[in-house]
């Protein structure tokens, strides 16, 4: 099983969301961006460094959500959601084919990733 991290951020009251590539797992799927924790680093590290990473922004993680652990068949990943608030930098796709700012009313209009049906769900239900 793979741990990857992902972040709801918020931008101006807006959530960012990003789309998959063509070529990535999941081709065009809708996630909230992150990656796989790497041996030398804790969640909060690893969350940071992908956004900077994939995103090109700084952001301050104050939340964690539930876990979700999801299986695709050929590879299953337990998939560690944090609240964050958006900081500093331009966005700029590193790998992602597209991203959006949405309310959280538009949210699952999206065609998600399986694993982030769960933490969509939790994400709407709370009083923020
Ligand atoms: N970053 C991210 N990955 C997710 C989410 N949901 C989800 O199922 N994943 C899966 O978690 C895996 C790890 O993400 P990643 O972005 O570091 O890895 P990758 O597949 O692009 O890289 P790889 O091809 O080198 O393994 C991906 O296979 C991705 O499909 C999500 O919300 N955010």
């Amino acid at each position: 099983m793979i741990n990857v991290t992902c972040a709801i951020i918020f931008v101006d009251k807006k959530i960012l969301v990003t789309q998959r590539g063509e070529d990535m797992k999941l081709p065009l799927k809708w996630e909230f961006p992150g990656g796989k924790v790497e041996e030398n680093e804790n969640e909060i590290e690893c969350i940071k460094r992908e956004i900077k990473e994939e995103i090109n922004i700084e952001i301050d993680v104050f939340r964690r959500l539930s876990n979700s652990i999801y299986d695709y068949g050929t590879f299953k990943i337990n998939l560690i959601p944090f609240l964050a608030n958006y900081i500093s930098g331009g966005i700029i796709l590193a790998e992602h084919k597209d991203f959006k700012l949405l309310d959280k009313s538009e949210l699952l209009d999206l065609d998600w990733a399986e694993a982030d049906l769960p933490i969509v769900e939790e994400f709407l239900k709370l009083e923020l």
